[in-house]
């Protein structure tokens, strides 16, 4: 209908929810059939109590205390409350998502059946507060990616049809090919990025829909405008949406069916947002004309800032007895209860058709994903490129063709230990891209996707080419300037050890910033590990020379070590160097009668010696692993 087409943003400005006013073939429903909830009739919560140990008097202290709720199929329910009252705790225990340090007890259900973990994660997905999109992808590009890796098993095909069906149901048809935003290239706006997000988590086809705060950050019309597109899928497929909110407008809040009111962990309202002006006037709290209703409920349940600390207690805990000595409670409490009773008659089946994620699939779903990443952000892998081929033209040119005399021995070797260490110091770069890889994991890990295994493995496999390409870059600007060992083999053999040295830096910055994930800690401590890599390594002090409890403790496991000694032994091993005109040696070696020193005997002063190259690069292939494996395993245990 070409004729009908209206632009969707335009409408909602004038206050029209989409369902209002666009068919189901103008906004992509056609394609949606696969998001159509056929099986769950209901979800209900019943005495949810969440404890935690208080911060101060170490006692139990309750954070949610008997709340029940019910939410019927194709029904949308806001949890508000002051700050602290227990929203998030509740949308975590109805989302069966982890609270650490949290006792829970109550019941959650699907039409009534007590579901398996597994399979509640299958009908279900939780969408976080902060989106955890990817800055330099399109929307397009991470709809597909949401999809490829949450349902590997889909044909392309249908895959295909699921985007273009929510793209246009989120009214993105025209962002589909824009990026989503990083630092320095704008992308969509706040709530185009909410709606990518919530869009995101639906190509699972889930029947029951999690959000947290929604409308976080977003002004009144975008929020109005996010959960607007969420009602319409919601009421068009008979979804079940449960959404945490702050401070909803008047129209934003009459979007939702339904309301859960808490404060300090209590329910103070459940039932219809309809009812939420005659509950107030049958309490003697009448909702003042032309006040928002949330708002006014909201003031009367925070009672943070008022004057009287004691008064305000009085004052809230006489609202939560007019609550739970209610009709309106009673009546919330009966219908619970007998939908838990009815229940079983028609057990829920999981009518979801995607199969388990297969890892082979989702970590090739994660490598592509990381390489558009890669070469579309430059923080990625951009900088630490330019920033390493200025190292090695400041390296190059400092170092600048070292001629074979014995007066270069020592350069040569300044400039090899310069190069290893700075290069693996420098590898602190990889750590905000990589914190910010984690931050997406942990959040797609949340939601069932895959685990550290894939995300460990896709993140050591797309860093190979760059860092190989970083070696070859480096080596190709600064070893000829230098003048070292002028052979083919020399050459690859420096561009070998320039790429472990960089694997094995990353693998550390990888390692440290999974066990301390904050910008600050993992760089200090990378750094600071790197350091003493340094000093350990055999420049600063030959090893011989090195105290037993560092050389025992650290030498052997340091991986520049490795790398110093086999770039000393390519440059070293098979090259001689002039004594000056008077026959004067500043090493004596065997070539001292022919006033040469030769390149083995300056080897033996480090206490070094040719024929363990790959003695060397398999402790050094080892060391790799063994940060890769911790680096896994703090992931995998770490939530
Ligand atoms: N694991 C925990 N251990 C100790 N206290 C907790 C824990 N989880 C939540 N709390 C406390 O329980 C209270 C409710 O927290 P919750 O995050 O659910 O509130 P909220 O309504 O979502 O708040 P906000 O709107 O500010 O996000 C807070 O006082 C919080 O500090």
């Amino acid at each position: 209908m070409p004729g009908r087409r209206s632009n969707p943003s335009m409408e909602l400005k004038r206050g029209v929810a989409p369902d209002a006013f666009s068919s189901d073939s103008e906004r992509g429903f056609e394609h949606n059939a696969q998001l159509k909830n056929t099986t769950v009739k209901h979800f209900i919560w019943q005495d949810v109590t969440v404890t935690v140990q208080d911060r101060a008097t170490k006692q139990p202290k309750e954070i949610l205390e008997n709340v029940d709720g019910v939410v019927l199929a194709g029904e949308m329910c806001a949890l508000m409350g002051p700050s602290g009252s227990g929203k998030t705790t509740l949308l975590n225990f109805l989302a069966r998502r982890d609270n650490p340090g949290a006792d829970a007890t109550g019941i959650a259900s699907v039409n009534g059946d007590a579901l398996s973990l597994n399979e509640f994660r299958k009908m279900s997905t939780y969408v976080e507060q902060e989106d955890a999109l990817i800055g330099s992808l399109t929307v397009r590009e991470t709809m597909n990616f949401a999809a490829r890796l949450s349902n590997p098993g889909l044909t392309k095909k249908d895959r295909i049809m699921r985007i273009n069906g929510l793209i246009d149901s989120f009214g993105l048809r025209k962002q589909e090919d824009t990026i989503i935003g990083t630092p320095i290239r704008q992308g969509i706006s706040g709530g185009q990025k909410r709606r990518v997000s919530v869009a995101s988590q639906l190509i699972t086809a889930p029947k029951i829909l999690f959000l947290d705060e929604p409308t976080s950050g977003l002004d009144s019309a975008a929020s109005f405008e996010v959960v607007s597109f969420i009602r319409t899928l919601a009421k068009q497929n008979n979804l079940i949406v449960i959404a945490s909110i702050h401070q909803p407008s008047t129209q934003t809040f009459s979007l939702f069916d339904k309301l859960l009111l808490l404060s300090a962990g209590k329910p103070h309202y459940f039932g219809a947002v309809d009812d939420v002006v005659p509950y107030y006037m049958e309490i003697d709290h009448p909702v003042p004309l032309h006040m928002n209703p949330a708002e006014h409920a909201l003031e009367l349940t925070n009672k943070d800032f008022g004057s009287d600390p004691v008064e305000a207690e009085e004052e809230l805990s006489k609202l939560q007895t007019a609550w739970s000595s209610s009709p309106r409670a009673e009546a919330i409490s009966s219908q619970v209860t007998s939908h838990l009773i009815t229940a079983g008659e028609g057990k829920t089946h999981n009518s979801k058709t995607s199969s388990h994620a297969n890892f082979v699939a989702v970590t090739v779903t994660l490598v592509h994903r990381s390489f558009i990443k890669s070469y579309r952000d430059v923080v990625a892998y951009g900088i630490r490129l330019a920033m390493y081929s200025c190292l090695a033209i400041m390296s190059g040119t400092v170092w600048l063709r070292l001629s074979p005399a014995q007066t270069s021995i020592q350069p040569f070797i300044n400039a090899i230990f310069f190069g290893a260490s700075f290069l693996s110091f420098m590898a602190v770069a990889y750590v905000p891209s990589f914190l910010e890889d984690r931050l997406t994991f942990i959040k797609e890990r949340s939601n069932g996707l895959y685990g550290a295994a894939a995300f460990t493995l896709a993140n050591f496999i797309i860093g190979l080419p760059y860092l190989f390409g970083i070696a070859l870059i480096f080596t190709c600007i600064s070893y000829w300037l230098t003048g070292f060992h002028n052979t083919a083999p020399a050459f690859f053999t420096f561009v070998m050890w320039v790429f472990l040295d960089m694997v094995a830096a990353e693998s550390l910055v990888v390692l440290m910033s999974s066990i301390f994930p904050n910008f600050v800690v993992a760089l200090a401590l990378t750094a600071f590990v790197n350091g003493l890599w340094m000093c350990v390594g055999g420049f600063l002090i030959p090893t011989p020379l090195l105290n037993v409890f560092w050389k025992y403790v650290f030498h052997y496991i340091d991986y520049q070590a490795y790398v110093f000694q086999g770039l000393l032994v390519n440059e070293f091993a098979d090259r001689t160097y002039n004594c000056d005109q008077n026959c004067h040696c500043m090493y004596t070696t065997e070539l001292a009668d022919q006033c040469m020193i030769s390149g083995k005997g300056v080897l033996a002063t480090f206490g070094m010696h040719t024929g363990q190259t790959g003695t060397w690069v398999g402790i050094l292939i080892g060391i790799v692993a063994f940060y890769r494996l911790l680096g896994w395993a703090v992931l995998a245990v770490k939530r």
